[in-house]
């Protein structure tokens, strides 16, 4: 089975209000990656129909800091899958609205869901139908996201057995 990748297009928008701010009155950058994480898991829900867990994020990268009084946008679609594992990528925008034509983009992330069985088993997905050719790239490309993900986790494996001691020790 497969499902357009637009069938998972979802959006998040909110107000940036004092206490999302820090001492510059701009965004907390841990406030944003829970709203990344937020509205991935949803887009991940919307194309597997399962539960899911975020198995990994990748860089977050803050491009223009989100003012108090600001409104973020955050849009997020399935953009490459595997069997049971789906890519989604974030896009956070920022708009002011006193100035409706200033929406510039504030950051963007790739993250990786697992669709999980009642059992919490990993449960295959459906495969990707892309809208247009711009999403088509971001699938074709994926696979070479992917590719780096699995060497990440392989070195990542020697840093576990490292962190399970106590540091001190
Ligand atoms: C929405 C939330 O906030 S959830 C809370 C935070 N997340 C969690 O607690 C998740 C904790 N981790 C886990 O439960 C497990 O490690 C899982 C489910 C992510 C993976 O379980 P594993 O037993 O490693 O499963 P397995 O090795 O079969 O991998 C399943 C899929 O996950 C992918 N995967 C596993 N770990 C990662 C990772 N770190 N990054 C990217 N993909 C991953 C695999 O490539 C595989 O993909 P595929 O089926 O498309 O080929």
């Amino acid at each position: 089975m497969e499902k357009k990748m637009s069938e998972s297009y979802t959006v998040k928008t909110s107000n940036v209000m004092p206490p999302d701010t820090n001492n510059h009155h701009t965004l907390y950058g841990g406030r944003l990656m829970a709203y990344i994480d937020d509205v991935a898991a949803i887009a991940a829900r919307r194309h597997s129909r399962s539960k899911v867990v975020t198995a990994s994020i990748d860089s977050v990268d803050f491009l223009e800091p989100i003012h108090l009084g600001d409104v973020v946008i955050l849009e997020a679609l399935v953009t490459h899958t595997g069997k049971s594992s789906m890519e989604i990528l974030v896009k956070v925008s920022k708009e002011t609205l006193e100035n409706g034509t200033d929406k510039k983009l504030a950051a963007f992330s790739f993250l990786t869901f697992v669709a999980l069985d009642d059992d919490l088993n990993p449960l295959e997905v459906p495969g990707l139908i892309p809208d247009n050719e711009r999403l088509k790239w971001l699938d074709e490309t994926g696979e070479e996201r992917s590719e780096h993900r699995r060497h990440r986790r392989e070195r990542s494996k020697a840093l576990r057995e490292f962190f399970a001691t106590d540091l001190f020790d």
